[in-house]
């Protein structure tokens, strides 16, 4: 590469798009301006938050509430006031960038943190012919890889680990870690002040449990929907806790067959508690590093009760409002922790501080500034040979835990060929799902499947036997979304085919499996690589001998940050 010729300049004006700017995103724009990029856009949805103060450097206390797009470009800007830098503060999954936004750009970079976006991205810079560099951390993990069409592997080349989340009957009746408390209290957040989700039932699992109907219908726990049981109680504190902590675990407890090889739970009552005495001072000198005691956590459920049922309130006549889970949210974060430990002491499972609890329910990999930074300058040392059209030297690089055998943690190597069979950079996009037709709904198959697992934005489902529209993204088929899908004459060997008017990256087409054992939820991706009908049928003959691969994903699926 030839440094500071005026043609080497006029490459750097090139427009360069930058999405998320976050920690590396914040490391990395100052990088490019320092490095001579000249002609800069970003694009964030976040506001600033004094969490990320700590790493984000752009970022300063009175940022707080503020854009990171915009403040991280007045930051660079004036770092380097030649720089035309264009911010947006939005979401790129927005269709206002389509295949004609992106395909102005030189080069894309990514640093963002979440799949959904990932995918996404991956998906525009494939269709608008743009080279990507895609990039993430994770506590001392990082790697950075470019997706160049036709060149290199794209970001979902490597078939995708499907989250696994616990089964609903672990939450539900037997939870026997700390984990499956703060899921349970996750969900009973959502029942209680959030909005309504079936996924988020709570309410303990009779039948499956092996119990008569009868006993379930003479249960305690008859099926009645949580929020409206609080409303009609008013949210009062000693009802809730007693019918959370006490009559519903009467009930799981009087299930003789599921305490044979575990611990029985023992029911708590508010009086229990009171009685039990042990001072009841407020919680605000814990610390939240530490373990507090039982009373302590029956203080705080009291008090981030209230101060939630509080925020839910709207002027008289109005509906609440509806409050969503966020773990920088204080009182969101306490009652959470407070519920989970107070079940957990229920089920003689070890208590949690509230730092801890924060980790597990926010799924957090501390973030590490020098990761960040590692990262972000690899990314503009790819993002030069972009420039450059030096697309042979191209190199994905990751920064390793543990010394490879040369004794290395940084390590270069040179990008994957792109997977013939990908169902998303090669021609044949063809996967086989099992699940059960008869219990699946439509909707049920655009959130978790099509929307989760595939992370389309704007999905179209067409059934190609029949042309049956099964899901249209204008809207036209939301009548028909609480169908099962053979009521929509979806059956086994059917086949859906599935556009995406803002990805436009080609069609998906997905054969359907039928399998009557699964639950209405449960799937499993059967092939994904595209193979010949013949061989695809002898392999599902095969994985339906063998051991079965049976997932269900949902919201909780623990979800690391992907690097
Ligand atoms: N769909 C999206 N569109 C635009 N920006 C996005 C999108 N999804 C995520 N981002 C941004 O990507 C950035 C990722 O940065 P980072 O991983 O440092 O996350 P963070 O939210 O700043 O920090 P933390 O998650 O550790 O609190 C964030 O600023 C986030 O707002
Ligand atoms: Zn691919």
């Amino acid at each position: 590469m030839t440094w500071r010729t005026d043609e080497y300049k006029k490459r750097l004006e090139r427009p360069l798009l930058v999405i998320g700017a976050g920690g590396i995103g914040c490391e990395l724009l100052k990088n490019l301006v320092l490095s001579g990029f000249k002609n800069i856009e970003v694009i964030d949805l976040d506001t600033i938050d004094v969490s990320n103060l700590n790493r984000q450097f752009l970022f300063r206390k009175e940022h707080v509430g503020k854009s990171k797009a915009e403040v991280a470009s007045a930051a660079v800007k004036e770092m380097c006031p030649s720089v035309n830098i264009k911010h947006y503060h939005d979401s790129v999954l927005s269709d206002t960038y389509d295949i004609k936004f992106f395909g102005r750009f030189m080069m894309v970079i990514s640093a963002l943190d979440n799949k959904k976006a990932r995918y996404h991205v991956n998906r525009m810079c494939l269709a608008a012919r743009v080279p990507l560099i895609e990039s993430g951390t994770a506590g001392y993990l990082g790697q950075l890889s470019v997706v160049v069409k036709g060149r290199s592997a794209c970001y979902e080349c490597e078939p995708q680990v499907i989250q696994k989340s616990f089964p609903g009957c672990t939450i539900r009746n037997t939870p026997s870690e700390p984990i499956h408390c703060i899921v349970w209290a996750k969900h009973l957040f959502n029942l209680l002040f959030g909005e309504h989700d079936p996924d988020d039932d709570i309410t303990p699992e009779l039948e499956s449990a092996g119990t008569s109907s009868e006993e379930a219908e003479s249960g305690t726990a008859t099926k009645i929907s949580t929020r409206k049981w609080a409303e009609d109680h008013n949210y009062d504190l000693h009802h809730l806790f007693d019918k959370l902590f006490s009559s519903d675990i009467k009930c799981l407890a009087s299930l003789t067959d599921l305490w044979k090889d575990r611990k029985k739970p023992q029911p708590l009552s508010y009086n229990d508690v009171l009685e039990q005495g042990e001072g009841s001072s407020g919680t605000e000198s814990l610390k939240s590093n530490e373990v507090w005691s039982l009373r302590a956590w029956v203080n705080t459920f009291d008090e981030s009760l209230a101060r939630l049922r509080n925020n839910m309130k709207t002027p008289e006549g109005e509906p609440d409002k509806v409050l969503a889970w966020d773990k920088d949210d204080e009182d969101a974060m306490k009652f959470v922790a407070a519920a989970a430990n107070i079940r957990s002491h229920i089920f003689s499972i070890p208590l949690k501080s509230l730092f801890d609890v924060k980790s597990m329910a926010g799924n957090i990999i501390p973030a590490i500034a020098t990761t960040n930074a590692i990262i972000a300058g690899m990314v503009v040392v790819e993002a030069l040979k972009i420039s450059n059209s030096q697309f042979d030297d191209l190199k994905t690089i990751f920064i390793n835990s543990q010394p490879n055998y040369r004794g290395k943690l940084f390590v270069d190597t040179h990008p994957q060929v792109p997977q013939k069979k990908c169902y998303v950079c090669s021609d044949r996009r063809e996967v086989a799902i099992k699940l059960n037709v008869n219990k699946m709904t439509v909707k049920q198959l655009e959130t978790k499947i099509i929307k989760d697992h595939f992370c389309f934005v704007q999905p179209d489902v067409m059934e190609t036997k029949t042309f049956q529209i099964v899901i249209s993204s204008d809207g036209d088929t939301d009548a028909s979304m609480v169908k099962k899908l053979s009521e929509m004459g979806i059956s086994g060997g059917s086949q859906l085919e599935v556009d995406d008017f803002v990805q436009q990256f080609g069609k998906l087409y997905i054969n359907i499996v039928n399998d009557d054992e699964l639950d209405e939820d449960d799937f499993d991706i059967v092939d994904d690589t595209g193979d010949t009908e013949e061989t695809r049928k002898r392999r599902i003959d095969e994985e339906a001998a063998s051991e079965s691969k049976r997932v269900r994903v949902d919201g909780d699926a623990p979800n690391a940050m992907e690097v």
